[in-house]
């Protein structure tokens, strides 16, 4: 039976540019979360859920019109919002989302220069009412997320792109983190992973 008392959890978005460390991260973070007591949702974007997973994988290896691109990672919220994220808060658990709405203001705003209006008019459709608790933006220098991936991984449609694409991303990324100040945190993510661990543990205990 479903506790209705049950206070509201906490939803926490990772960010940064591609081979930024993000993912490196989402598993630490979930643990630390445990340790102390929550249940964690472990989420992404896009994906999420089935039909999310779908849009996922036309969006990483299709090559589609930019509004249609933005369409498509909105829907995918969409579902991942009615699905996952708002049963999941209800319930009193905490999600954690690789990549939330600050990614698409970041890759199709930023980067690939969607009009920002536009954007925020999605924005304002699928979630009025939604924002991350917490959002944690991993930061580091186009080349440190280069070698990063290139030691890594087989590239995606986005990993594909070239340094001027990821460097207005990454600027969009600091320009929407001045903006909201209070909602994302930036992290120097050229730091080791150890010590990038230490500067999450302190920040997650300021979120209770
Ligand atoms: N602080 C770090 N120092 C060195 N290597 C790192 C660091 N953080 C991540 N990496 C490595 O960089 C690669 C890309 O990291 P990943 O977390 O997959 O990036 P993202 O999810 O941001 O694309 C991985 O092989 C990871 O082990
Ligand atoms: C959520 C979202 C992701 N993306 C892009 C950023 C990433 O390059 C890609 C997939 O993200 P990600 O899961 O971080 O990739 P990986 O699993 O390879 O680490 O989707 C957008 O362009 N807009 C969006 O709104």
């Amino acid at each position: 039976m479903t506790d209705s008392t049950a206070s509201r959890g906490k939803f926490i978005s990772f960010e940064g540019i591609d081979g930024a460390g993000k993912s490196t991260h989402i598993a630490f973070v979930a643990a630390t979360l445990e340790a102390k007591g929550k249940r964690v949702v472990s989420s992404r974007e896009p994906g999420g859920t089935a039909l999310g997973e779908k849009l996922r994988d036309m969006l990483l290896h299709e090559k589609m019109h930019l509004e249609t691109e933005a369409l498509l990672m909105f829907a995918s919220r969409r579902e991942h919002i009615a699905q996952v994220i708002e049963p999941a808060l209800e319930r009193g658990d905490w999600v954690i989302s690789d990549r939330f709405t600050d990614a698409s203001f970041a890759y199709q705003g930023g980067g690939r220069g969607l009009d920002r209006a536009k954007m925020e008019a999605l924005e304002q459709w699928v979630h009025p009412h939604l924002q991350p608790d917490l959002t944690l933006l991993f930061d580091v220098p186009l080349d440190v997320a280069r070698a990063r991936l290139d030691a890594t991984r087989t590239l995606d449609k986005f990993e594909q792109e070239k340094a001027d694409f990821f460097a207005a991303c990454r600027n969009e990324y600091l320009r929407r983190a001045a903006q909201f100040p209070e909602r994302i945190v930036v992290i120097d993510s050229t730091k080791s992973i150890a010590e990038t661990q230490a500067t999450l543990v302190g920040i997650l205990e300021k979120l209770g």
